[in-house]
């Protein structure tokens, strides 16, 4: 992992969290006029990212928090998502002694950044409170600056963007207007933030039981809600409510706010939520992430022909997908310019449709294979690329055009290792206009299906449209 903006060392740091130290003094970060870089002149927002649990109720051996959801571990996502936010300074993630290295080779394959690690405690109070622990101390070797606001955010609660973020380190004082970097620089160090959480309307009613069993009573659902993450806190605050925390409370709580109420008598600002802040707890909600992700990058479709002409096979399909996918971005570009044109699709789109009219060789192929593994697109998502092979099926057989195509099998299996997803699919470039189209509108659907659902079982396969 290169060093990141605030030239930190390769490694994440493991902060082994001690005494609370004496609050370090906070360095004044000037602004640029562009803003501000990742973490490198906001210095008032960390952020604590509790992943020391064992995911009991997820009922599998590997927590949660390092459970793969396509190919990748859960937690990257959250982390993926807390950096897009340029303005949190540190991320702090605490994790269990023994899940350290893996924590480690997560942040070093993923190329996260501005990420340090702390020793998670017995529960998720303990946990968070020695991240905090961590952002206060003045360690020899440990850059962490200790906050003015600080995000708690449970690790596990992956679809965090940065609007509500925003908000929940401004609420406080009511200001919900998005901001330019030197505004947020300016309200923070004008308005005392103090506390702040997400909610959720409840799903389902609540009750409280009796000793034997039995309804007690019911709580008005219109009344409550669910405390969701994020939350933000001024530093000062939570610190302090964690370190006059009493035992019970570190051992038995669930709720960050709670404390800054009952230890610091601060009532945080409860700010509504997006429905994705729900937390992974259970293995459906691993599938339901899993769909969640896979929607996500499957919103843009990039054609990739060889030729400009709009009345080529290749231009065709592009508006057929555009008409059958009207959800979706199609877009297109000519591969045989220079390879440029298709980087700059490289950073938003991880669907590839590459029209292959002429011959049924490898080369134009393998050369969009090689663009795309110099990016780091596939890193972080499987890509799905299909080959989509025009001929007329009356003029040249069906079993002969799969022969000649039969080196996809071999191509597939070295891109899948790359996280790449390619396949085939056989389109009719019929003389007749009626069997063109409905070959053109059966491309179309197998290319969503492939799209969508990011099979890795039908890497090499030829569809026949
Ligand atoms: N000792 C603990 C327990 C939990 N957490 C973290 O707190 C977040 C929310 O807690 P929860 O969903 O309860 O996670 P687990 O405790 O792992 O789940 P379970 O209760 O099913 O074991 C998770 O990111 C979890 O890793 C933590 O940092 N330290
Ligand atoms: O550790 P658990 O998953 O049981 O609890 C965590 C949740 O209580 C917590 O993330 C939100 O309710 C907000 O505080």
């Amino acid at each position: 992992m290169e060093s990141g903006p605030c030239s930190r060392p390769a490694e994440p740091r493991h902060c082994v969290s001690g005494r609370a130290g004496a609050g370090l003094a906070f360095p004044a970060f000037p602004l640029s006029a562009a803003g501000a870089e990742p973490g490198s002149r906001i210095g008032t927002v960390a952020a604590v990212l509790p992943a020391g649990g064992c995911g009991e109720r997820m009922g599998v051996r590997t927590p949660k928090q390092f459970c793969r959801v396509l190919e990748r571990p859960l937690i990257s996502y959250t982390l993926q998502a807390m950096e897009r936010v340029c303005w949190i300074k540190d991320i702090v993630v605490t994790v269990t002694g023994e899940n350290m290295e893996a924590m480690r080779s997560i942040i070093q394959r993923y190329g996260h950044k501005r990420i340090s690690l702390a020793e998670a405690g017995a529960t998720r109070h303990r946990s968070i409170f020695n991240g905090l622990k961590a952002l206060a101390e003045d360690q020899p070797g440990c850059e962490l600056t200790r906050p003015e606001v600080v995000i708690i955010h449970d690790a596990v609660r992956p679809f965090v963007e940065e609007d509500i973020l925003l908000r929940v380190v401004l609420a406080a004082k009511e200001h919900g207007a998005m901001i330019s970097q030197i505004w947020l620089q300016n309200k923070l160090s004008s308005i005392p933030i103090e506390a702040a959480g997400a909610i959720r309307p409840l799903v389902s009613t609540v009750v409280s039981p009796s000793a034997d069993g039995h309804l007690d009573h019911s709580l008005d659902r219109a009344k409550h809600r669910a405390s969701e993450m994020p939350q933000a806190f001024h530093f000062d605050v939570i610190y302090e409510a964690y370190q006059k925390c009493s035992d019970f409370d570190l051992e038995f709580g669930t709720e960050c706010l709670q404390l800054a109420l009952k230890y610091c008598h601060r009532k945080a600002k409860l700010v509504e939520g997006t429905p994705d802040l729900w937390k992974v707890t259970y293995k459906q909600d691993l599938c339901a992430a899993e769909a969640m992700i896979k929607e996500k990058i499957s919103q843009e479709i990039c054609v990739v022909v060889n030729t400009k002409d709009e009345e080529s096979v290749g231009h065709l399909l592009e508006e057929v997908l555009r008409n059958e996918l009207n959800c979706i971005k199609v877009t297109s570009t000519v591969l045989d310019r220079t390879s440029g044109d298709i980087e700059n699709f490289i950073d938003q789109c991880y669907s590839f449709i590459c029209v292959n009219v002429v011959s049924s060789e490898s080369r134009e192929t393998r050369k969009l294979l090689s663009i795309l593994e110099e990016s780091s697109l596939p890193l972080l998502y499987p890509v799905v690329v299909v080959l989509v092979h025009c001929f007329d099926f009356t003029v040249v057989p069906l079993a002969q055009k799969m022969e000649n195509l039969v080196w996809i099998r071999e191509l597939a299996k070295e891109a899948k290792g790359r996280n790449v997803l390619l396949s085939g699919v056989l389109l009719n470039h019929s003389q007749d206009e009626q069997k063109l189209q409905e070959s053109l509108v059966q491309s179309a659907a197998i290319i969503a299906a492939l799209v969508k659902e990011r099979n890795s079982a039908l890497v090499g396969q030829l569809l026949v449209a």
